[in-house]
């Protein structure tokens, strides 16, 4: 009997420490799960705007490890199947690599104008940032190439890492009726960048690269006017029409909020590539690695040039379609075009908050 008793309360301390490691088991395996979904997915920006001061080395060391998260992500991706039933947006469409070294994506930011604004000059200094991969071409999809479709846009894009930025730059976006629509189309959340320039320089550069094409076109002066006795300014002459900046930006704001449209002075771009540049990389939520120490200004070229360009370590110079001469125009006909433009002016700098100074 005592015997029964004693086996009894050894079978119930027993049952009592393996329900009680099994509850313990439970609650361990409970907090790891836990923990692993809390941790959520790797944010590049947290990753790039850490505390580490190495510049370049930290942005190249981000990217090594946004390598080595892509790489977990592909080995812990559901298979095929599940996949395939979720609904995926166009934009995270893009095949992925089985060597983890990226995937083609839509752009997250375009560069939409303004045609001779500066607009190459700010693509390829962005280029520097590691976590900016851009298309060198302009693939002029949202204007000329809309009927390809979006596969055939995307295909034209650099492979990416997990939060690295996939940018173009077609400078007629911006002055293109139908552009905001399908840029919004493709995503709301596309952030643009216009650089804008005096409007009257702008004409002229414009004029200046029409003719070193076809040197047989008539003066600047002469397709000004409409009428040069009576001083009309012909409006749908293009190189003036693009200058019209708030009359674009109005067609723009129908789509886009402001606070999703960055302006860059094309004037600043020059005295002040790294100032500019500042504000364009704040714009795009990365870390400011791109300084003036990335920049000379080459007295020959008499712009300012790359220390280093993109994946080289030479100096690097925009070509000679940059920063071309301009021929010598009527000073009167210059004086006529200020005045034309001044009430734009105006109006545009109302609209954007920024004075740009065109009109001193
Ligand atoms: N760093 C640097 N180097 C050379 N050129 C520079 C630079 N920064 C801005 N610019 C100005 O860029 C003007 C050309 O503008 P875009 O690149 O937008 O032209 S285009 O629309 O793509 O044809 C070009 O216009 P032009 O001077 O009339 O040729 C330049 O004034």
């Amino acid at each position: 009997m005592a015997f029964s008793r004693v086996r009894k309360v050894d079978i119930l301390r027993t049952a009592a420490v393996m329900l009680g490691s099994l509850l313990a088991s439970l609650l361990l395996l409970h907090l790891l799960t836990g923990r692993c979904t809390s941790a959520g997915p790797l944010r590049t920006r947290r990753l790039v705007s850490g505390s580490d001061p190495g510049g370049y080395g930290a942005g190249r060391r981000a990217s090594r490890v946004l390598a080595d998260e892509r790489a977990r992500r592909v080995m812990e991706a559901p298979p095929p199947g599940v996949e395939a039933a979720r609904k995926v947006s166009p934009r995270f469409a893009g095949k992925v690599s089985p060597l983890g070294e990226g995937s083609k994506q839509l752009p997250q930011a375009l560069i939409i104008g303004v045609k001779k604004g500066g607009t190459r000059a700010l693509l390829e200094f962005l280029r520097v940032h590691p976590d900016i991969r851009a298309v060198g071409a302009e693939p002029h999809f949202f204007d000329r190439n809309y009927d390809n479709g979006l596969d055939w846009y995307r295909e034209l894009m650099p492979k990416t890492l997990e939060g690295q930025i996939t940018m173009e730059k077609t400078p007629s976006y911006f002055v293109t009726r139908e552009a905001p629509a399908r840029i919004s189309a493709m995503s709301r959340d596309t952030k643009v960048i216009v650089v804008v320039r005096d409007p009257v320089t702008r004409a002229i550069s414009d004029y200046t690269q029409t003719l070193s094409k076809k040197p047989d076109i008539p003066s600047f002066e002469s397709l000004t006017f409409k009428n040069r006795t009576t001083g009309l300014i012909d409006t749908s002459w293009s190189a003036i029409q693009i200058g019209i900046y708030a009359k674009h930006l109005d067609n723009w704001l129908q789509y886009f909020p402001m606070e999703q449209i960055l302006f860059v002075s094309g004037e600043r771009l020059i005295s002040d590539p790294a100032g500019e540049l500042g504000r364009v990389q704040d714009f795009l939520g990365l870390k400011r690695i791109i300084t003036d120490k990335h920049f000379y200004f080459n007295q020959t070229k008499g712009f300012p040039c790359l220390k280093k360009a993109e994946g080289s370590s030479k100096p690097h110079c925009l070509g000679k379609t940059k920063g071309r001469t301009h021929p010598d125009i009527d000073p009167e006909v210059v004086q006529r075009l200020r005045d034309f433009y001044r009430p734009f002016n105006m109006k545009f700098y109302q609209m954007t908050g920024r004075f740009f100074g065109w009109d001193d």
